[in-house]
């Protein structure tokens, strides 16, 4: 039977730009933690562009060709220990350009869902070294709906609610979400959960990177937007236990599903 509780386990870690070798030992070593806890999880997570980090200048040179390096070492790790991998984002070199791309697994290994962020982030210069992904990340973890969005998609509200009304119950974020900006990133995490009644995970980096310094923060939000687990600054595996049957709950209390009148929304 599927289960509608699901453990989380959110690798909040340091990540040295340019440097995909270490950054890959890094994760391998927080997965092999995450993996012998006393109750396993059942998704692991991880932050975003995890392999690269911001060496946007050298992106070319270091991105996964197609992903393929990333894949087949996740697949096999997903499938090996039975869990769902939401797989962070990393830069993934494809069609001539380079993308922000996240790839989920089932428990059999089975690529479930690939997303690439939408919105390039200019205050670090994303848009010149970074091509935008032009498709919803949409995937079914446990027989929900789930979403996913990489860290600046989450100033679009937009882009939650059209996974929402696609379906979503719960919507992963892995991001690099940088100082001084925590209060921004609990606040919109917090948005996007209470007005999509969803969960919404978000994993973020630690550490510094040249001169940017990163809070980590990583958070777990129910539906009713009640922090459910929140990390500190340091590199570490933020839990979280989690029920689906909040998210039916929690939009039966205020219906604001049913209460939309899109007939007064301009979007465009
Ligand atoms: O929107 C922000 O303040 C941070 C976004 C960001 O760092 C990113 O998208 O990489």
């Amino acid at each position: 039977m599927m289960t509608k509780k699901l453990r989380l386990a959110l690798l909040q870690m340091n990540i040295k730009a340019g440097y995909p070798e270490n950054n890959l030992a890094k994760l391998k070593s927080l997965l092999e933690q995450a993996i012998q806890a006393e109750e396993k999880p059942d998704v692991v997570m991880f932050p975003e562009m995890w392999n690269t980090g911001y060496a946007l200048t050298e992106i070319h040179q270091l991105a996964d060709v197609n992903g393929e390096a990333t894949i087949a070492f996740l697949s096999a790790f997903s499938k090996q220990h039975g869990i769902y991998i939401i797989g962070g984002s990393i830069a993934e070199a494809r069609d001539g350009g380079v993308y922000n791309t996240i790839y989920a697994f089932d428990r059999e290994g089975n690529r479930i869902g690939d997303y690439s962020k939408i919105h390039l982030f200019r205050l670090m210069e994303e848009e010149k070294y970074l091509q935008a992904g032009e498709k919803l990340g949409q995937l079914v973890i446990e027989g929900e709906q789930a979403g996913m969005m990489i860290c600046y998609d989450i100033r679009f509200p937009e882009l939650a609610r059209t996974l929402a009304l696609d379906g979503a119950k719960l919507l992963f974020v892995p991001a690099e979400w940088p100082n001084p900006r925590l209060h921004h990133w609990r606040t919109l995490l917090t948005a996007r959960a209470i007005e999509n009644q969803m969960y919404v995970i978000a994993c973020n980096r630690m550490g510094t990177s040249g001169d940017t310094t990163f809070f980590g923060h990583s958070l777990v939000i129910d539906p009713w937007g009640e922090i459910v687990a929140e990390a500190g600054e340091e590199e570490t595996i933020l839990w979280a236990d989690i029920d689906l049957d909040l998210v039916g709950e929690v939009r039966g209390r205020i219906p604001v599903f049913e209460d939309r009148r899109p007939q007064h929304y301009t979007t465009n």
